[in-house]
């Protein structure tokens, strides 16, 4: 097998304090590959995002980064912000929630991209105006002529994120990361985006990691899945190992709250409890005062990273016993 275009392994960030600091990531450890798309799930708040910035060698000031991320092969953190700069565009790219806000209202679709382009690629204006209607084109815009002399406001919410798919692509990276990218958009262009993003890591290779919340997303786009929970992932896997046979409870009691049209009494069902202030994190297993399977140990100890088949794994101490609470009723 190739090598992994993403390894991020042991990945820390920390906040300092005045008194104490503050680990929002604590040990984030996943892979890549060319062509995979990694779903990266979890509750609001713990650390999709921060994930996400730390393999642009984004982490807002003042926090520390610690461990590794390899794009390609080349060490993110430590490098000089030159050189992550021209890493981003070029082998990295990442497309946001709100695609409005990616675009600036002044330039016309046409100008922006063709500026990102030549900062980019060693190309001239027009020969990345040709780049640009090509990517358009791939990316199913209909009208790429017409559609470059647009303003943002002139094109649909799909439309301009198709367009930041298009210009992300132009730049020839190796992985994109897909920051809850279809959250913003009705669930028929939802549907397009996401079909999109398989097509292109089956054609071109690329590497996606997709950030969301949306369980039923993940199922129909991802080859793999990390679950996370207060700054680390607690079970990772295939799709159909993890969604059909949870190991950790917390990824059971997530898959619990996926509303299902014709089933159950039509009440929204919520997972009791909330997520830990990353500044308070419980001793033990972060998510054992939630848990109905604790035991005394999960207050205590760390629980061990135990694996189930190739490539599924789950932090839980009572994770092998945990497939027949999720059957229970
Ligand atoms: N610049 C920052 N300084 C300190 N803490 C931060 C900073 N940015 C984020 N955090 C904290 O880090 C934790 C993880 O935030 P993050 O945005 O990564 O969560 P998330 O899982 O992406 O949530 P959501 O799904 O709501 O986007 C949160 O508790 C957040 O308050």
């Amino acid at each position: 097998m190739s090598d992994p275009v993403l390894q991020v392994s042991g990945l820390g960030v920390t906040f300092p304090g005045l008194f104490r600091s503050t680990s929002i990531l604590r040990g984030v450890d996943f892979e890549v590959a060319a062509g995979e798309v990694l779903g990266l799930v979890g509750e609001s708040g713990c650390g999709k995002s921060m994930t996400a910035s730390a393999c642009l060698g984004m982490v807002p000031p003042p926090g520390c980064i610690t461990g590794s991320i390899r794009i390609d092969g080349q060490e993110v953190i430590g490098r000089p912000e030159s050189e992550l700069r021209a890493m981003r565009g070029s082998r990295v790219a990442m497309i946001f929630q709100n695609p409005m806000r990616s675009m600036n209202p002044f330039f016309t679709l046409g100008r922006q991209m063709i500026d990102v382009i030549c900062c980019h690629r060693p190309v001239g204006r027009r020969e990345a105006r040709t780049v640009a209607l090509s990517e358009l084109k791939a990316v199913r815009i209909p009208d790429p002529e017409l559609a470059l002399q647009k303003y943002p406001h002139q094109l649909s919410g799909g439309q301009i994120q198709r367009a930041l798919i298009a210009l992300a692509l132009a730049c020839q990276p190796r992985l994109l990361i897909a920051d809850e990218p279809t959250t913003a958009l009705d669930v028929t262009i939802q549907a397009q985006i996401v079909w999109l993003l398989r097509r292109l890591a089956d054609e071109k290779g690329l590497a996606v990691v997709f950030i969301t919340h949306d369980l039923g997303i993940v199922s129909q786009l991802c080859d793999r899945v990390a679950v996370m929970y207060a700054g680390r992932i607690v079970e990772m896997g295939s799709v159909e190992g993890v969604i059909d046979q949870p190991r950790h409870p917390y990824t059971a009691k997530l898959l619990g709250t996926v509303p299902v049209v014709g089933r159950g009494t039509g009440d929204l069902v919520s997972i009791p409890g909330h997520v830990p202030d990353p500044g308070v994190i419980p001793t033990g297993c972060a998510f054992h005062d939630r848990c109905d399977r604790a035991t005394g140990i999960c207050a205590e100890a760390d629980p061990p990273a135990r694996t189930f088949g190739e490539g599924h794994l789950a932090l839980c101490h009572h994770a092998v016993r945990h497939q027949q609470v999720t059957e229970a009723p």
